[in-house]
């Protein structure tokens, strides 16, 4: 069974976050199916993380579950929850002790018309304010330093586990979506595990002071007073369930919003190109309807809860004035008692009333906490080794690049069909394979098990001739560099997009790299030259100059397994010509599989893998495949003649001494 990394991790209070919460492997099935209904779940095996190739699931979660999920990363600042309950203890007794003054400045001072009675009391009371000022300014800073800090963990946990996730994840949930997850939903625990906790506490506090010190007063008219106090729970409870599905819909269209602005910024170019302006602002308007329902419908809701409390307190204090007024009537009680017992009762309001508030937060908090929670649930498709399995490999160490794979069938979960289907080759360093066939062949699939983003179902990838889900996942990665499709941009100097290759790299290996991919050029043309800032999507490079930073990243990172997922797509034949030497010189003594449907490069290959349907159904080199006069040969002569090899690079492009020269 994969393990989530964090499981059981004590450092910086994620001990205990369970990431495991559906042990039960039918449960989990009965998930899988619900996401997919026509897979064939009989070869699924449950924990195989094919939760993360799922959609979302929405599955509620209770108060109970949603407080018990997160309250461990409070750990560590425990110890200050402590002080601030202290505080709010020494705040409700300050509240306390002034009230009690204010009926001794009754009695004594207005009704008598003393002044001499008038100064001592003041003087209390005043140096109690100055006190209640102080411990209030400190309780509610620390208050809010702990949920801070509470809100920087919950989110820094939330988004290491997104990047455990598989692409296939990230395909199938709405990135801005998944951003409102890490804010929105972040905030709204945190109203629930930090700030809830911390108010309640100082609302219990409260209560109990205030209620002591009524009953203290006049037990018996405390006690007809209190038998209203459930009324007020009556009320909250009333609210729960209406207000907790007003919120779900609330934060599932502020995540709908966010992804429409996200993705409406990341096609900004298409948009305009295709006149989608309007398109897109029907987009952003129709879920920004959605959400400013579900905003009035719980603005609504809380302020009719807040009417309706209102209410009920003036019904409470009309009580006490009736029964106070017949106490005085009666000589049972001084107007200074009857005042202080009314202030005790006022202010014992606001913290049940707070109470109940709470509760309604707590409630719309779960909303957030199921969304997160159905991150944290989605487990990675791979996982570390168990250190049973694991083969002990130095850190950083570098392996010789032998890439072996055996009888390798892999289908995506959730699909039918098998995207690779009893795959074997091997390619040793200094070998070039070029893995064509039509689209949808399992090219790519190919270059995504070789990463370890998937398991294969049965066979086996080796690395050096260890299998790969028993070496550490760094070291695959570290060793198996990808140029995917659609080149990575960060947004961030062209410096720092080759720097990031490899970990501490100076200027002049970033600029080394740079020649040795041809990029230097044009990079120094440039008018910031190495600082110029590129950014995702639009980038002041060409597809080819931005290939050729790729490629130099690649030199940078030096690893001896090579997978060029088709380098030259995109690129018109001049640019493709370009980058052919550059690559070249990158592939030079390293294991490299070139992926493409371009076969730019097929007559430099050792060996060319023809893939069918996932099938391996011709290898050879190019000579030999094309005397085969089979699927290599159609799609050869399909090919445009500046592109399929046949027109051959002339020799200068060639590095001298390479085994292409
Ligand atoms: N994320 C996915 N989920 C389910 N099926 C997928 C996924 N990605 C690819 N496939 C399927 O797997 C098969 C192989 O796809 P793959 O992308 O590996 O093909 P390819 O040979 O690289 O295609 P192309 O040349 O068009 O890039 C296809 O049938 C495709 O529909």
């Amino acid at each position: 069974m994969d393990k989530d990394p964090y499981a059981g991790t004590d450092a910086d209070g994620y001990a205990g976050i369970d990431t495991d919460p559906d042990p039960d492997p039918d449960a989990y099935q009965d998930r899988y199916q619900d996401a997919y209904p026509n897979a064939d779940t009989g070869r699924i095996a449950p924990y195989r993380g094919a939760a993360a190739d799922a959609p979302i699931l929405t599955r509620h979660v209770a108060l109970k579950e949603a407080f018990g999920r997160f309250w461990p990363l409070t750990k560590g600042d425990r110890r200050w929850f402590v002080i601030v309950f202290l505080l709010a203890i020494l705040a409700a007794f300050a509240e306390t002790v002034a009230i009690l003054l204010f009926a001794q400045l009754t009695d004594n001072a207005l009704q008598k018309g003393s002044v001499s009675a008038f100064w001592s009391p003041a003087g209390k009371w005043l140096a109690i304010a100055v006190v209640g000022g102080i411990v209030g300014y400190l309780g509610n800073s620390l208050a809010a330093w702990t949920a801070e800090r509470f809100v920087m963990r919950l989110r820094a946990r939330v988004f290491d586990h997104l990047q455990t996730l598989p692409p296939h994840f990230f395909q199938r949930n709405r990135r801005g979506d998944l951003v409102e997850r890490l804010t929105g939903d972040v905030d709204a625990i945190e109203q629930l595990v930090v700030s809830g906790v911390v108010e309640a506490s100082a609302a219990v506090f409260g209560v109990l002071f205030y209620a002591a010190a009524a009953l203290w007063l006049r037990w018996d008219l405390a006690l007809v007073t209190f038998i209203l106090a459930p009324l007020f729970f009556a009320a909250t409870r009333a609210f729960t369930g209406r207000l907790k599905a007003v919120s779900r819909r609330a934060r599932k269209a502020d995540g709908a919003i966010t992804s429409v602005v996200e993705e409406g910024l990341v096609n900004v170019v298409l948009t305009q190109a295709y006149n989608r302006e309007r398109d897109q602002h029907q987009r952003l308007q129709r879920e920004a309807r959605t959400s400013l329902r579900a905003s009035v419908s719980s603005a609504r809701l809380n302020q009719f809860y807040e009417e309706l409390v209102e209410l009920l307190e003036t019904l409470c204090v009309l009580t006490i004035i009736g029964m106070g007024a017949w106490e005085i009537s009666e000589g049972r009680m001084t107007l200074g008692q009857l005042l202080a017992f009314a202030a005790f009762i006022g202010y014992l309001y606001p913290p049940i009333r707070s109470l109940g508030q709470l509760g309604l937060t707590a409630v719309a908090a779960t909303a957030g906490a199921e969304r997160l929670l159905e991150i944290l649930d989605a487990r990675p498709s791979v996982t570390d080794p168990a250190a049973s399995d694991s083969v002990t490999v130095p850190a950083g160490g570098r392996a010789v690049g032998e890439v072996e794979a055996q009888g390798v069938t892999f289908r995506y979960p959730g699909s039918k069909h098998e995207a690779v289907h009893d795959l074997s080759f091997t390619a040793v360093p200094g070998e070039l394979l070029v893995i064509t066939g039509p689209s949808g062949a399992g090219k790519s699939t190919l270059a995504a098990l070789m990463l370890r983003f998937y398991d294969p179902d049965t066979g086996t990838i080796r690395l050096d001739g260890e299998p790969l889900d028993h070496l550490p996942l760094t070291h695959i990665r570290g060793n198996v560099t990808l140029l995917p499709q659609e080149v990575l941009v960060l947004h961030d100097t062209i410096e720092e997009n080759i720097a990031c290759g490899r970990e501490h790299a100076t200027h002049d290996d970033v600029v080394r790299a740079a020649k040795a991919a041809d990029a230097h050029e044009f990079i120094t043309a440039t008018p910031d030259g190495y600082d110029t800032i590129i950014a995702p999507g639009t980038s002041a490079l060409s597809g080819g100059q931005l290939q050729r930073v790729a490629i130099a990243r690649a030199m940078l990172r030096d690893a001896p397994v090579l997978i060029l997922d088709e380098p030259t797509t995109g690129l018109d034949a001049l640019a493709a010509q370009r980058i052919l030497a550059p690559l070249r010189r990158l592939a030079e003594g390293r294991t490299t599989l070139v992926i493409t449907h371009h076969l730019d490069l097929a007559a430099d290959a050792d060996r060319i893998l023809v893939l069918d349907d996932g099938r391996l159904v011709e290898s050879g080199t190019h000579t030999e495949l094309l005397q085969r006069s089979g699927l290599y040969t159609t799609l050869f002569e399909a090919q445009p003649q500046a592109r399929n090899g046949a027109v051959q690079p002339p020799s200068r492009t060639r590095p001298s001494g390479s085994r292409w020269g």
